[in-house]
């Protein structure tokens, strides 16, 4: 199932870096370490009507840096789409350890699903289809889930970015990380009132202005805002 409001532009770059400069740091250092089967699931995802909400692959780079460094063994990922992010993680997962990845398009999941079983990582990935707030209210209601992830990544409907944080912060552990997506909105945070904005981006705007003041004022967390890509909010678990 895919929303209807329109996905124009790339989520693929900052305001912040020209096309030129952002092609060269692909070119660069990026695509030649994107293992293989990334690769093959972006060019698959490419074809597909929606592939600009895939996350990037330097996002993905840094999301696989993040998950070593932490040695990250339990995540769990909000917005899966073909599940660029989600192999990302699964790659960077020990062989026991696990994601567990809600989404309410499982027809888009299954695209990538197989780029995950040819990754040889399809043990670790557990998918829940269905709304995402129903698959966190599920772990919540299990004691042994609270403050039991490592990592947790949100991409998915942005009008509900706050309602996940409030149950979120409940499911990571203490030391570990909440990391949201799509934080600087393509700039449309700073765009003037009679500026021409796409329909979606106009229409969530208002829901990441609100999520990142809320994130900086929130003391239960360590806060970094990342300019990589659409932008990453990193939240760490401080209490
Ligand atoms: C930006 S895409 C995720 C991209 C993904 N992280 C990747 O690397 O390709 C957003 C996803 O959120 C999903 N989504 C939107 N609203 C949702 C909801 N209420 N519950 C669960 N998934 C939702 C959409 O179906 C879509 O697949």
């Amino acid at each position: 199932m895919l929303s209807n409001l329109d996905p124009t532009p790339s989520c693929h770059k900052t305001l912040l870096r020209s096309d030129a400069l952002y092609q060269y740091m692909l070119e660069t250092s990026v695509y030649p370490r994107e293992p293989e089967v990334l690769k093959e699931l972006r060019e698959c995802t490419s074809r597909h009507s929606w592939n600009k909400m895939a996350t990037s692959p330097d996002e993905g780079q840094f999301l696989m840096m993040l998950l070593k460094l932490m040695n990250a063994k339990n995540t769990l990922e909000v917005g899966v789409y073909t599940g660029y992010s989600l192999l990302c993680t699964a790659l960077s997962l020990p062989s026991d350890g696990k994601v567990i990845a809600l989404d309410i398009d499982k027809e888009a999941y299954e695209i990538g699903a197989p780029f995950i079983v040819k990754a040889g990582v399809a043990h670790k990935v557990d998918f829940r289809d269905g709304p995402a707030m129903d698959g966190i209210d599920m772990l919540l209601k299990d004691e042994s889930n609270h403050g039991f992830f490592d990592f947790i990544f949100v991409d998915a409907d942005k009008n509900n970015y706050l309602n996940y944080h409030k149950r979120l912060i409940k499911l990571v552990k203490v030391g570990g990380l909440i990391a949201y997506d799509n934080t600087l909105w393509n700039g449309a945070l700073v765009a003037s009132p009679n500026d021409e904005l796409p329909k979606y981006i106009r229409y969530y705007m208002d829901y990441i202005l609100d999520l990142n003041e809320t994130l900086a004022q929130d003391s239960r967390i360590q806060i970094s805002q990342v300019p990589i890509s659409d932008g990453i909010t990193l939240c760490r678990r401080l209490i």
